[in-house]
């Protein structure tokens, strides 16, 4: 159930204004503008390095700005201690209390606000409880899987019913399958309780299936924030086509642009796209893969976009495929079949043809930050 409110009805819950926070010379957030709405759930999600923790654990109250502003739940938190603002942090590695069961580990928050051990059993039932984990509560920590210490770290940050919830890459130590299972299972359990959210992740795929928006960041800046399908399907910047999703990339030439259609140069042939650049403009070409088959696409000659290559792999993930041909320099030729798509295409070694649709290519300034 989605018990977000729609946007408009509420202002800004989560209100970060103009943060920057250098170490010495080196600046970790630039003057940063980030947003949360009451029930949303957020992530940053970036490469390491990039400022993702240190916002969260300002957000927290665990590092000072430099300068800018934090509101939260309508009040100004910017320099309040982290024990006032009535945020709870779930940490990477759990930070459980390894000498506490798991019900003293739950009830701990609700210890330090002063509660006895009588007034915590009922919260600290119902913490348990949402995460399932009730028949464990006289467990020791060392006595539980992965998968179950991080239950213990959400009800234990749930307990104290926070303003926000903050998770800090929170299923990062966990194996794949378990991720999934534990990404669904938490985005259900905020989502029933509408609670806010900020998630620091670096997988992309985590971010895409956690969240109703995600912040990408690139070296202390937002680059993008939005629906997972719109920085998807329109990346702003070719930082963000390169970190969220596969693509193909060819760098380009612009050899004529009329009106908004450019014809492009690039190794593997000229291309049309839609984009407001000069001729002479060094650019990025991207195009996601699935838009792409190896083949002319369907549809009138003109609408269509075809560059040559050799075939150089074919991986069969499954439930796709993905066709490389081979590609010079930053240069990646793929596009995507659904599944087992390689039985009958041409060896590696053969020319294979990639053809898209103009209106499904993206052009980027040739020159992006890393
Ligand atoms: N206490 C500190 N003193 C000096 N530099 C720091 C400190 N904390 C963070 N940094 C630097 O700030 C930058 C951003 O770190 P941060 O942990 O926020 O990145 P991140 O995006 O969360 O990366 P990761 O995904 O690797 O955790 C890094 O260059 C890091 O070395």
């Amino acid at each position: 159930m989605n018990t977000r409110p729609p946007q408009g009805e509420c202002g800004m819950y989560l209100d970060v204004k103009g943060i920057t926070k250098s170490y010495r010379d080196n600046t970790v957030l630039d003057k940063l503008d980030f947003s949360v709405l009451k029930g949303e759930l957020v992530s940053l999600l970036g490469p390491s390095g990039c400022g993702k923790t240190t916002l969260l654990r300002m957000v927290a109250g665990l590092v000072s700005a430099d300068s800018g502003t934090i509101r939260l739940a309508e009040r100004e938190v910017t320099t309040l201690p982290a024990h006032r603002r009535n945020v709870s942090v779930v940490f990477q590695n759990y930070a459980l209390f390894p000498h506490l069961n798991v019900r003293e580990n739950v009830g701990f928050g609700l210890s330090a606000r002063g509660m006895t051990k009588a007034q915590q059993k009922v919260p600290v039932e119902e913490a348990l409880a949402l995460v399932r984990m009730e028949q464990y509560a006289d467990r020791p920590i060392s006595a539980l899987s992965g998968g179950q210490q991080q239950r213990v770290a959400v009800a234990r940050a749930l307990v104290v019913a926070p303003d926000l919830l903050l998770l800090d890459e929170p299923f990062s130590a966990l194996d794949r399958k378990l991720r999934e299972t534990m990404q669904v299972e938490l985005k259900a359990l905020l989502r029933s309780r509408g609670i806010t959210a900020v998630f620091v992740t670096h997988d992309q795929e985590e971010a895409l299936a956690v969240s109703d928006r995600i912040a990408v960041m690139n070296a202390g800046r937002i680059e993008q924030y939005g629906g997972p399908m719109d920085l998807y399907s329109k990346p702003a910047t070719s930082f963000v086509l390169d970190f969220v999703g596969m693509s193909m990339r060819l760098a380009g030439t612009v050899k004529s642009a009329e009106g908004r259609l450019l014809r492009i140069s690039t190794a593997y042939g000229d291309i049309t796209a839609p984009g407001n650049f000069i001729a002479g403009a060094r650019v990025l070409v991207g195009v996601r893969p699935e838009l792409i088959s190896p083949g002319l696409p369907q549809g009138s000659p003109e609408a269509t976009n075809r560059v040559t290559a050799t075939l150089s792999d074919v991986m069969c993930l499954g439930a796709k495929t993905l066709i490389y041909g081979a590609a010079s320099g930053d240069d990646c030729l793929v596009c995507e079949e659904s599944g087992a798509y390689a039985i009958g295409l041409p060896s590696a070694g053969s020319p294979v043809t990639f053809g898209w649709r103009v209106e499904d290519t993206l052009v980027y300034p040739a020159e992006h930050r890393q």
